[in-house]
């Protein structure tokens, strides 16, 4: 079985709360929309308002392949909206449930059945393609649905649509419902909410009983939980059911972004097939397996979708992975400095952070500057600051085995902690802080911090750097590392001419 995809971002999709999209905005989702493929385009409501009803005429007007399709109350002042609009076809929708009949409409069953008739008539009349829906059909009697269906079909109606309004089916009552409908013998349209995490379950029944088109949106916006998600649905059919869709699978990740930016609803990251971690691997053993074989742990490749594997360093990562990544990164590192670098990511997991590709190359880079010799070491570091005290630090240093403690105060915390330094270095070495650079390197206050210093004793200048989450801590490491580059440097040459 082919399957036809409606498209209804724009209509049920844009029905999300808070969502609402100009004019040129639906023109170029829908200019996208037909780029990706889809059967039919929902543009909109045509009666909602005169944006949306510029909108919709500006989709028409640009020809594209996709039927172009408005929804319509059974009401004629919405399908001369839509008319007016110059769509292909109206998604006419009446409520068949005695819920919606009586309490929402206030009318009687024989009612509804005419405005169904009525409606449909008038709009195949005026040339249109009518699609009659039946709103809340999953909680309709069921003999009265059929009546209506029939009803519209004899008035004209060239495809039915069921919606599950409130995401009420099952799977396996979604079979059995969608079934029993292909016996009125016309194109059968699905159309599932996400009320309970079924929709896409629900809308692949419908299609495996019968039905032959998928009412669906990008990223499964829309009402509430929203509805059938476009993505998910499209890429179960190709892998899982080995069905065909016209659907470009390969601009799926592309399409997805597009909408999200588009709308402001940005995805949760474990989002099925365009979510951030669809195809992460963070933990050892899966990123073991997937750089020896990327099946092992990922059903389809991210390229099919036109996404991209990623792996992420945090506290579950293996050795495996971050040898690759240094590997990749043209590092040679020995055995030591890669368990310093390891140690290190694993430290940051437990702190609860990630390392990201730029995070482990401050890391591996300032790990290679380590000089194996430390002679200054931080013991302890104090710092007091805030809005009415003067920033003071006080410093423990172990200066070749001997402890030293001095304070400083500064115009700030890091300030004060390198006056503090330097007073305890003061007999030990001459050092002027020549340049201080700082940059968080992943975005959040949260991120790591990278700090490069110069430093500058008598008329030799070194650099040196640090990479911590802690600003102060990075300032500090990053002094201390200069000045043992210093000391281990003037040792050197020490030994080579003792009369320096
Ligand atoms: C399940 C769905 O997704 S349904 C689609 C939802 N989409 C929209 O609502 C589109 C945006 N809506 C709008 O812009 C406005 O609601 C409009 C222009 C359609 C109507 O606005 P208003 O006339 O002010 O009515 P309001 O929205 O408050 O109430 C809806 C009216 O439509 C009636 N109605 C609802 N569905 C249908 C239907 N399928 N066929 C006929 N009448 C309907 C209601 O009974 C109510 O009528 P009443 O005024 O006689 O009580
Ligand atoms: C018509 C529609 O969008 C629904 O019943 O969910």
């Amino acid at each position: 079985m082919d399957v036809r995809i409606f498209d209804t971002t724009l209509r049920d999709g844009e029905q999300t709360p808070g969502v609402s999209l100009t004019p040129d905005q639906k023109l170029r989702m829908a200019i996208k929309l037909d780029e990706l493929g889809v059967d039919v385009i929902e543009a909109g409501s045509a009666i909602t308002s005169k944006g949306e009803r510029q909108g919709i005429k500006n989709i028409v007007s640009e020809g594209l392949n996709a039927e172009i399709c408005s929804f319509a109350r059974a009401v004629k002042v919405d399908i001369d909206a839509a008319l007016d609009c110059g769509v292909d076809s109206v998604h006419l929708v009446v409520p068949t449930s005695d819920l919606h009949i009586k309490y929402k409409l206030r009318k009687t069953r024989e009612d509804v059945k005419q405005f169904a008739i009525d409606s449909t008539e008038y709009a195949v009349d005026h040339g249109l393609l009518v699609e009659l829906s039946a709103e809340d059909s999953t909680r309709t009697d069921f003999g009265f649905l059929k009546e209506v269906f029939q009803a519209g079909i004899d008035a004209g109606a060239k495809r039915i649509c069921a919606c599950d309004t409130v995401g009420m089916l099952t799977p396996e009552k979604a079979y059995k419902f969608y079934g029993d409908l292909t016996e009125l013998g016309v194109p059968l349209s699905a159309h599932c909410h996400n009320d309970f995490g079924l929709a896409v379950a629900n809308t692949l029944a419908g299609l495996r009983a019968g039905a032959s088109q998928a009412h669906v949106t990008v990223n499964g916006i829309g009402e509430r939980a929203g509805n059938a998600s476009l993505e998910e649905l499209v890429v179960a059919l190709y892998s899982l059911y080995n069905v065909k869709t016209n659907v470009k699978v390969g601009m799926l990740y592309e399409m997805s972004k597009s909408v999200a930016r588009m709308t402001g609803i940005y995805l949760q990251p474990n989002k099925a097939i365009v979510g951030e971690n669809a195809f992460a691997h963070e933990s050892g053993i899966h990123a073991d397996g997937v750089i020896k074989k990327a099946e092992t742990y990922e059903p389809i490749t991210p390229e099919l979708v036109g996404h991209k594997r990623r792996f992420v360093l945090g506290k579950h990562v293996g050795s495996h992975i971050i040898r690759e990544r240094i590997k990749e990164m043209g590092l040679r590192v020995d055995d030591v400095r890669f368990d310093q670098i390891f140690s290190r990511i694993k430290a940051l997991g437990d702190m609860g952070k990630c390392v990201t590709d730029v995070d482990l190359q401050a890391i591996a880079d300032d790990v290679m500057g380590i000089l194996p010799e430390k002679p200054v070491e931080l013991e302890e570091l104090t710092i007091v600051s805030g809005n009415k005290v003067t920033p003071t630090a006080s410093v423990k240093l172990k200066i070749e085995d001997v402890g030293k403690l001095e304070a400083g105060v500064g115009v700030g915390p890091v300030d004060a902690a390198i006056v503090a330094i330097k007073k305890t270095m003061k007999d030990v070495v001459d050092i002027e802080l020549e340049e201080y650079h700082v940059d968080a390197i992943t975005g959040g206050t949260d991120a790591l911090i990278d700090v490069v210093v110069k430093l500058r004793n008598g008329d030799r200048i070194v650099s040196a750097r640090s990479t911590q989450p802690d600003i102060i801590m990075a300032s500090v490491e990053a002094v201390l590392s200069g000045i043992n580059k210093i000391l281990s440097d003037k040792k050197i040459r020490e030994a080579k001419n003792p009369e320096f």
